[in-house]
């Protein structure tokens, strides 16, 4: 294990010496964002209006959300569920630093509050429910924040479970081994985040790095042990709808996916989630939960089982379709696991069980084509397989690339 490195340096103006920026991160931190009779004001109004006295020891991270509520199914907004902005959080609102032409006003505000020594999983927020800008203004006590650059692990996590990527083919033993030797490279750094201070990020930062918080009671700042005290944060983001639904970003991952063609509605969407965590872990996997609970209008499309499994752990209606449908029993072949046999022949499949699936088709898709068919070839039911990123399409991409033509024509 190394050490945690520092981020890279600030840029600070010295006429705002407040404001530390890391373009190359599009990271900004400006301390001393509120007073510290605003920081009283915060700190009194979240105990009156949860109950929950300040000197409460409660022992994990509790959460508030004001405008639209976060939603923990999906990790993007509730569209039903709102709890109006209270003053003492709007009157920050208009000092928030927008990029012209770029950021809109946050209205989506998740407050929480941090005993000592409660963290919270590394995690990339949302990309296609949330704007870019995501705003977090720590009060109460300061804390280290951990960013890591995303992807291998997290997609890895999604891909395929260990005992297939162990398996049969020197092939997938390679990207196994170049997998294990990148993630030694991948660097994490802490950024101490004062009390009072606001954290902005964009770019790299928002989309390229989770972040996340350590779950324990000191942190090191410039060399010397600082014992946390209870942390407060306010969480801004601003939610996207409709038609700004949907992730353009540098980051958008290519998904390994199933779709499955229905000649019926309703469309039964399944999905293969290894764990509610692991989810939301997983930047890009996200995204299409997202889009998808967003598209057909309910975010209970997606309803986590947590089991730690990649087996078809969730199902709408009806479920014992979703159960009765043994994976390692498709025509003698194991669709969700053998991706060497089963991709490159471009394999359909007939699933004789499942009466209103006609067929389905497995395959690689980068996330703008998988975002084209569900707009464009209704009815189809999608599996989100598994998620694999940008090194390892470069490294399995050229096999597959008659199936994406195939798919774009
Ligand atoms: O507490 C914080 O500053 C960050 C919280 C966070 O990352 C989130 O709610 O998504
Ligand atoms: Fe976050």
């Amino acid at each position: 294990m190394t050490a945690p490195h520092r981020p890279t340096t600030p840029t600070i103006d010295p006429s705002t010496p407040n404001i530390q920026t890391r373009p190359s991160l599009g990271l900004t931190l400006i301390t001393d964002f509120i007073t510290p009779a605003e920081e009283t004001t915060l700190i009194s109004a979240f105990h009156s209006s949860t109950g929950i006295p300040p000197q409460a020891s409660a022992k994990r991270r509790l959460s508030q959300h004001f405008g639209h509520h976060f939603d923990y199914t999906t990790f993007g907004a509730s569209s039903s569920v709102y709890t109006p902005v209270p003053a003492h959080i709007a009157a920050i609102l208009p000092r928030l630093p927008l990029r012209e032409g770029i950021d809109v006003p946050p209205d989506q505000f998740t407050l929480q509050y941090y005993p000592p020594g409660a963290g919270i999983p590394p995690h990339v927020d949302t990309h296609s429910m949330f704007g870019e800008a995501l705003y977090s203004l720590s009060f109460g006590s300061g804390v280290s924040m951990v960013f890591r650059l995303a992807g291998r692990n997290e997609a890895r996590k999604m891909r395929l479970p260990k005992r297939s990527l162990g398996g049969s083919t020197s092939a997938s033993a390679e990207m196994v081994r170049m997998e294990e030797e990148r993630e030694e490279e991948r660097e994490e750094w802490e950024l101490m985040l004062p009390a009072r201070s606001l954290l902005v990020m964009t770019g790299p930062s928002r989309y390229g790095y989770t972040h996340g918080i350590k779950g324990r009671k000191t942190d090191v700042v410039d060399g010397e042990q600082v014992v946390r005290g209870g942390r407060y944060s306010i969480t801004m983001r601003s939610v996207r709808r409709g038609q700004e639904v949907g992730c353009a970003c540098e980051y958008p991952g290519i998904f390994l996916a199933l779709l499955l063609i229905s000649s019926e509605p309703p469309l039964h969407l399944f999905s293969l989630a290894p764990s509610p965590r692991a989810w939301r872990r997983s930047p890009n996997i996200t995204c299409l939960t997202c889009y998808l609970g967003e598209k057909f209008g309910a975010s209970s499309a997606f309803d986590f089982t947590g089991r730690e499994s990649l087996l078809p752990a969730v199902a709408t209606t009806p479920v014992s379709r979703c159960s009765s449908w043994n994976p390692n029993d498709v025509n003698g072949i194991n669709p969700w696991y053998d991706i060497d046999s089963v991709i490159p022949r471009q394999t359909c499949l007939t699933l004789s069980e499942s009466a209103p699936i006609n067929g389905c088709l497995l395959m690689l898709l980068p996330s703008e084509v998988m975002n084209d068919i569900l707009k464009n070839i209704p009815p189809v039911s999608l599996v989100a397989l598994s998620l694999i990123n940008k090194e390892m399409w470069e490294i399995i991409g050229p096999h597959f690339s008659r199936n994406i033509s195939n798919s774009q024509a």
